[in-house]
């Protein structure tokens, strides 16, 4: 029987997750239903505390318009809420942060793997004893009773003094924005501290209306100024120390690097998102050093939330970036974002500088900086474990995509939430449906936060697939006949055909993801072209529609080396 709180570690991505069993729903509740499921997994005294017994209406697993009911313990406390608003470089953090340090319990919950890494060493260097949990490691302190978290890892179980959400805004992120509207409800903190733009506070103003929280404001003005320029850098030889160019690639971060230190005048820090936060350090460490050489830094927007470098000039080598579906603008919020590193109070200069590499980018930079930030409309939702589950038992031949699909296209929400884009989570279900798992732990996959652009988990989850993809490949060998792709017509051969066609496209992303993002790395290509192509045989005879077209990328030159090689395969 599941237990309330269920705790688990998954090591094999090293996550550690807690997950408030029935976190409760005060709708009315069909007891006919209660009875059904209740002992199934033990709480029908919890769902009895929020059923309205007199109720007969059917319970709607889909009906996610009052989210702020999933988390009774957060509810139970009339919470201080406090809105640190203001631009960047104001100040917002470092006073939230004070308010932590001094509270007896707390919990920091941050956007970056870095800046939690970042506070729990702030805090333990100051005799705060705090615990580091993130997606890829968890360091725990004797004695502590404040943990540095990042957001995905926000437990919404114990009981907390004091916790702080940083980059609050990023509650409308179509991706992560659930796991910020998750801690913003499901924190139960006698004070919570909301650090980030104001373009959030007429969305939380609303979303916490029904919470019963008081809420107050500190608006905060930027504390240095920070001044576009009207000319563009031109050359390289412009570059000067104190320089940080900003570009969207590893790849690129690195060519830029070369170039900027063949002129033989300076060299060059760098800074991106997969580097290990101790590299990262490292590498901030000595740009911020004013005796080292390396006096010009190179990053890419893993530099825009939070870290304090003695940047004096922002150079945007582009304005545009791969998004992970394609190449777009940046956002106004991006800019702003990166450009507020420029300048930093208590850093080396006073005033911040922010410039294009090209003169046709300034006229984006510029409005970008005038404008203020769109209004957030909406936060990103997911549906707890426990509604998933209800869900499950009433349909015990769903899988967890299944189960997904259901939600995503059924979901009821009220204005001020959108269910977060799954796309990236069913590819991950699709394969994990093929797996024998249990329903928790396909969950607990699903929403890891497994960073494809980190290499460690990236490859990690593509090695599972991989496992998988070739146990494929050895029976597609044997289903078809020898030299042709005569397709089997038999249904449970169709099935299998359709099983494996999953895995292997999962594996094809994933493998392809992981190329795009660390281009040094020797995938082993030619089994993976062997099978995208595959898929695409199957998609064609089979009369299935390619759910992603054109993402699978393929050049046209190995395309077609690799398609009079494949007949070997079969
Ligand atoms: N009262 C203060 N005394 C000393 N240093 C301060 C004070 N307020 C802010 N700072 C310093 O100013 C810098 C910017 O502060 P902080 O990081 O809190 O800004 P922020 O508004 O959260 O910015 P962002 O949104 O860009 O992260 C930090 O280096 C911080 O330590």
């Amino acid at each position: 029987m599941a237990s309330l709180l269920i705790r688990r570690k998954v090591s094999s991505l090293g996550v550690f997750h807690t997950l408030n069993g029935l976190e409760g729903n005060m709708k009315p509740f069909d007891l006919r239903c209660e009875m059904k499921l209740g002992p199934l997994f033990g709480v029908s005294n919890k769902i009895r505390q929020y059923s309205n017994s007199s109720a007969t209406t059917k319970f709607d697993f889909t009906d996610l318009t009052s989210p702020h009911t999933w988390y009774p313990k957060a509810r139970r406390k009339r919470r201080k809420v406090i809105l640190h608003m203001g631009p960047t470089n104001s100040g917002k953090t470092y006073n939230a942060l004070k308010r932590l340090e001094s509270s007896p319990s707390g919990i920091y919950c941050g956007p970056l793997r870095l800046l939690a890494w970042e506070v729990s060493k702030r805090l333990n260097k100051a005799k705060v004893p705090c615990d580091l949990i993130t997606g890829q490691e968890r360091e725990e302190v004797d004695g502590a009773k404040h943990k540095s978290v990042t957001v995905e890892m926000a437990d919404v179980t114990s009981d907390y003094g004091c916790a702080v959400i940083d980059e609050i805004q990023m509650l409308g992120c179509k991706t992560r924005g659930f796991s910020f509207t998750r801690a913003l409800l499901g924190i139960a903190a006698d004070e919570l501290h909301l650090c980030g733009d104001a373009a959030a506070v007429p969305l939380i103003q609303e979303i916490l209306k029904v919470t019963g929280d008081h809420v107050e404001f500190q608006c905060y003005e930027r504390l240095s100024p920070l001044v576009p320029l009207k000319v563009p850098l031109g050359p390289f030889k412009n570059i000067r120390t104190g320089d940080c160019i900003v570009t969207f690639s590893r790849r690129e971060i690195y060519k830029l690097k070369r170039d900027i230190e063949n002129g033989g005048k300076h060299l060059c820090s760098v800074v991106y998102g997969s580097l290990p936060p101790e590299t990262r350090t490292r590498q901030a460490t000595m740009f911020n050093d004013a005796s080292s050489e390396f006096d010009v830094l190179v990053a890419s927007d893993a530099i825009g939330m939070g870290l304090n470098l003695n940047i004096s000039r922002i150079i945007f080598s582009t304005m545009t970036k791969f998004d992970g579906t394609e190449m777009r603008e940046l956002t106004i919020p991006e800019v702003k974002q990166i450009a507020g590193r420029a300048g930093r109070y208590g850093s080396k200069f006073p005033v911040g500088e922010v410039t294009c590499m090209d003169a046709e980018d300034l006229p984006l930079l510029q409005s970008s900086l005038n404008c203020p930030s769109p209004t957030l409309e909406s936060a990103g939702l997911f549906p707890t474990f426990d509604l998933m589950f209800m869900y499950s038992r009433l349909h015990p031949k769903s899988g967890i995509y299944q189960i997904l699909e259901h939600f995503v296209e059924n979901a009821k929400l009220s204005a001020n939430y959108f269910i977060a884009n799954c796309e990236e989570m069913m590819k991950v279900a699709a394969v994990l449906d093929e797996l024998p798992l249990g329903l928790h732990d396909k969950y607990l996959f699903c929403i890891s936060p497994v960073d494809m652009n980190d290499e460690i988990s990236s490859q990690g989850l593509t090695q599972f697939a991989e496992n998988y993809a070739r146990k494929g490949i050895v029976r597609l060998r044997e289903i078809f006949t020898p030299g042709t792709l005569k397709v089997p017509k038999s249904p449970a051969a169709l099935k299998e055909l359709e099983s494996i066609h999953k895995v292997l496209d999962l594996y094809v992303w994933l493998s392809f993801r992981l190329e795009e993002s660390f281009p040094d790395r020797k995938l082993a290509s030619s089994q993976k072209a062997i099978c995208s192509l595959l898929i695409e045989e199957f998609l064609e005879r089979l009369g299935w529609q390619n759910p992603r077209p054109n993402k699978l990328r393929l050049q046209s030159g190995s395309r077609s080396l690799l398609s009079q090689n494949m007949r070997q395969y079969l």
